[in-house]
């Protein structure tokens, strides 16, 4: 893997990480964003940045031309479940039809590897604990829809053209930040509850609220697969090994996570250690839509790939989230 390999979002929270794992294992690479929820500082200086749109054909395929590429990691989309249920047609046109274009594009140049970011939603409700890549996928969503929608293009693509192969990774619960505080979530107005914690832990908010307390799980809270970042970043650029080796492919299917479940107030327990802080913290009723638990069964990820994370304690994910929201605040204009 000579040529660079183009990352699409890499602009924003985990394609920004994903763009400094690469880096670290010595890759070269091109980032394609059209800044829409990205901002530039996330790309480290010497990264060549192309602003535009995945959905324009034109420069998109002057940029694989350009650069020679062979690989593309596509995390370009927009993530909001509760904005995809107010303004569905909005997720379908970029997650699901930008896709199109860009997967169009891509085929055309005659990329050879895709790693595609999907996400646990595409699984809606599961009436399983441990969900693994065979769990019947049941979105609830527009957002999980609109994945869901893309993986079904890429299938159908590999089946249909000769020598292109695909990574399709569901992630779960994405959180922390890079440990050396290089880069990290700077979403604006974020709702993902260790974000919002860090912000409550940090100042930024006066309180938040604990959405549920009489869920079916041991102390009523939901319970989440958290994900580091840094290790899911990692899994991207350990799946393009695994897709290079002639022997793999042409279709992968990962679940992203560790496999172990935290609930809502463990969470909020580990940002006060992290912070020292005593969090403002109010019960609340359930949000529409959350299931009670949703935890992975992620073996595939480290048996077929041998993807070993390094960053999987509850507390390395709440420290580095907390790190980063201090290092954000610190570079706040006044
Ligand atoms: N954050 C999570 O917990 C989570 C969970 C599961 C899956 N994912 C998926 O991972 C990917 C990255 O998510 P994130 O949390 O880093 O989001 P993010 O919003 O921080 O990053 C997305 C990036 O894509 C860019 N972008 C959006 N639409 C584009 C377009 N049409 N053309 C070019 N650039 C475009 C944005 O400017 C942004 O920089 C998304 O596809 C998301 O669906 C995220
Ligand atoms: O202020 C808050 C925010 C969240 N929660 C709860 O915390 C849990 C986690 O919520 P959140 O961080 O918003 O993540 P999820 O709703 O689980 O969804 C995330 O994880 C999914 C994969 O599991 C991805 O598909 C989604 O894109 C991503 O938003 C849920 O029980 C929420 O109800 C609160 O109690 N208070």
């Amino acid at each position: 893997m000579a040529s660079p390999i183009l990352v699409t979002g890499g602009a924003g929270y985990i394609g920004s990480h994903a763009v400094l794992a690469l880096r670290d294992a010595g890759h070269d690479l091109v980032v394609l964003d059209n800044l829409s929820n990205g901002v530039l500082e996330a790309v480290p200086d010497g990264v060549p940045v192309v602003v535009a749109d995945i959905a324009d054909g034109e420069t998109v395929s002057a940029l694989l031309k350009k650069y020679a590429i062979r690989d593309i990691l596509h995390f370009a989309g927009y993530v909001r479940v509760e904005e995809s249920v107010a303004d569905p047609l909005k997720y379908y046109g970029n997650n699901t039809a930008a896709s199109r274009a860009l997967l169009d594009t891509a085929i055309k140049a005659g990329i050879e590897r895709f790693v595609f970011s999907s996400t646990a939603a595409t699984y809606g409700v599961p009436d399983v604990m441990a969900v693994s890549e065979e769990t019947p996928t049941q979105p609830i969503n527009p957002y999980g829809w609109s994945k869901l929608m893309t993986e079904q293009m890429l299938r159908d693509a590999v089946a249909a053209y000769p020598g292109f192969k695909v990574a399709i990774l569901r992630y779960f619960n994405v959180a922390g930040a890079d440990p050396q505080a290089r880069t990290g979530q700077r979403t604006k107005n974020a709702t993902h509850l260790i974000k919002v914690a860090s912000e409550l832990a940090t100042g930024k908010r006066s309180g938040m609220q604990v959405f549920g307390t009489d869920y079916d799980t041991p102390d009523g809270t939901c319970v989440r697969d958290y994900i580091h970042v840094s290790d899911l970043a990692q899994a991207h650029v350990d799946v393009l090994d695994w897709l290079a080796r002639p022997e793999n492919g042409p279709l992968g299917l990962f679940n992203c996570g560790y496999g172990r479940g935290y609930s809502v107030r463990e969470v909020l327990a580990a940002m006060e250690k992290a912070s020292g802080r005593r969090l403002q913290v109010d019960d609340a009723p359930r949000r529409p839509g959350d299931p009670p638990a949703l935890i992975s069964d992620a073996r595939r990820l480290r048996e077929q790939v041998g993807w070993a994370p390094k960053w999987d304690q509850l507390d390395t994910i709440i420290s580095t989230a907390f790190q980063w929201e201090k290092t954000l605040e610190a570079n706040q204009p006044d």
